[in-house]
């Protein structure tokens, strides 16, 4: 049975998955995309993947500067995601937000979630997209009462379990 590219996308609209801005920044100059196709991969060593597609325009970038962080948004962000995801100049995407540096040089999102900094150790090309295998070299944390989540098209957010004091 083939699968069109409509059924597909209807039935992975209902897979809800975190929202990140993934950033870049190096030889080859600085961008950042929204990304929903991020994921675990092993802690040993910690590594996580993202999937970009080859046609956006900051693919070249990423693939040059073989390093990238990964900033997982918190609820109230939607604005800076829509940002990264459309077709805005790079300058406009990053001056929405105050960024600092990880170890790789890379922004880090002063106010993720959670950002993690990583080295590109392997990349796979499938289909449309090149499947980036990230070795995390650094992590920065910044607890949030609610976490977001991209499911059925649209922003939801998500309660955290914050410890209580
Ligand atoms: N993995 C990706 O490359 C994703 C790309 N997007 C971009 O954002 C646009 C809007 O997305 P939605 O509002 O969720 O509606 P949509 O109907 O275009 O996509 C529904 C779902 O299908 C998947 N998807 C969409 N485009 C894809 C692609 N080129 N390759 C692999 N999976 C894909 C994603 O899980 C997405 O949430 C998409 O058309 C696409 O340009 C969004 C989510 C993931
Ligand atoms: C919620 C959301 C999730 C997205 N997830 C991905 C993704 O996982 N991989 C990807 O290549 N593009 C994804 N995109 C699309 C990119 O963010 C977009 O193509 C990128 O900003 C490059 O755009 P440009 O070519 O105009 O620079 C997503 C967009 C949105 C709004």
């Amino acid at each position: 049975m083939s699968i069109d590219n409509t059924t597909f996308r209807d039935a992975m609209a209902c897979v809800g998955a975190a929202v990140n801005i993934i950033t870049t920044d190096g030889p080859a100059g600085r961008a950042g995309f929204t990304a929903s196709a991020v994921c675990s991969v092993t802690d040993s060593p910690p590594t996580l993947l993202v999937c970009l597609n080859r046609s956006a325009s900051v693919w070249p970038v990423f693939s040059n500067n073989q390093a990238l962080c990964v900033n997982t948004l918190a609820a109230g962000q939607e604005a800076l995601s829509n940002l990264f995801g459309g077709k805005t100049p790079m300058d406009e995407r990053f001056a929405a937000a105050r960024w600092q540096q990880g170890e790789t040089g890379c922004p880090r999102l002063a106010g993720a979630l959670a950002s993690f900094d990583c080295y590109i150790s392997q990349v796979v090309s499938v289909g449309t997209h090149d499947i980036l295998f990230c070795q995390i070299v650094d992590i920065a944390r910044h607890p949030t009462p609610e976490g977001l989540v991209w499911f059925d098209r649209r922003y939801h957010a998500l309660p955290a379990n914050l410890p209580t004091v």
